[in-house]
């Protein structure tokens, strides 16, 4: 079953009599455990040497919790399904703080820490979206739909929300994993998602939101680096060709292709 063919009802909603209430349905929280226990040693192994505490997000009933709570490092584990909240207490033991909560807005750390999640597919974007804005944490292990983390690590061109995220963080995909690493099967293959914080980053952080808009520009301008640099830059082509040539930016590299370093340039070059 597809995951994000529901929309999910949120466990906390006003309670329901009986006769109104649907039939329950699991995959409606994007309930697909990850089962391959060689893909949760590599979850495991993608943080490891990223030091601080650890958020997992969506932490079901702790398939990779309990490995990451091996590593004797502070675990918070967030779980929005009241039942898997108890039976994830069961299995982690007082040594991990399991917090039933949303993971589009339970508070994370202020001080730098990891991130893990297994993410509902439904809420990948929403996630991603609320990750990408937090202040802390230096590296986050996400697995997501295979598609998504391929454009996201900018592979056969890059997204709107990469490159208006690039600047700060680095996106690599580390491994496709197959739909049959999960229960229930997915109808998509996943990915495993590396996203780090980029210790010095391509452009500076206050210039972020004026950054954001002029990528959306450029993006909105359909073609290749010199048309949509000589429309947002009103240049004329010739000018906007030289420019792209200057900064070494193929001029007719289309704008999804441009890299995050070629962004940076073209930025500064304004
Ligand atoms: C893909 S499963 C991952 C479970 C476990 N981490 C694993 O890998 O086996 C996603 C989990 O997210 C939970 N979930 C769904 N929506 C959520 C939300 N808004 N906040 C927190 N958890 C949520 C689901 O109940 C489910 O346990």
């Amino acid at each position: 079953m597809p995951r994000s063919r529901h929309r999910p009802r949120h466990p906390n909603a006003r309670a329901r009599t009986d006769r109104e209430r649907p039939p329950q349905r699991t995959h409606d929280l994007g309930q697909n455990d990850l089962v391959d226990t060689a893909v949760v040693r590599d979850v495991v192994a993608a943080i490891i040497d990223r030091r601080g505490a650890i958020v997992e997000l969506a932490a079901g009933t702790g398939r990779i919790t309990v490995p990451l709570a091996r590593l004797g490092r502070p675990l918070t584990a967030v779980e929005l399904d009241p039942r898997r909240i108890s039976a994830l207490r069961r299995r982690v033991g007082a040594s991990v703080t399991v917090r039933h909560d949303d993971l589009l807005t339970t508070p994370l750390p202020r001080s730098p820490h990891v991130m893990v999640a297994n993410l509902p597919f439904h809420l990948t974007t929403a996630a991603l979206r609320r990750l990408l804005s937090e202040p802390a944490w230096t590296r986050a292990a996400l697995i997501v739909q295979w598609e998504v983390a391929r454009r996201r690590a900018g592979i056969g061109g890059a997204s709107l929300l990469t490159v208006s995220w690039w600047p700060w963080f680095d996106f690599a995909v580390h491994r496709r994993i197959p739909s049959t690493a999960f229960r229930p099967r997915p109808a998509v293959d996943a990915a495993l998602l590396v996203i780090d914080r980029r210790s010095i980053p391509l452009v500076p952080h206050k210039e972020r939101v004026q950054f954001q808009r002029w990528a959306a520009a450029i993006f909105a301008v359909p073609g290749d680096a010199v048309t949509a640099t000589a429309r947002v830059e009103r240049l004329t082509r010739r000018r906007a060709r030289e420019r792209c040539v200057r900064l070494e930016i193929d001029p007719s590299r289309p704008v999804s292709r441009i890299t995050a370093h070629q962004w940076a340039r073209l930025w500064e070059a304004r």
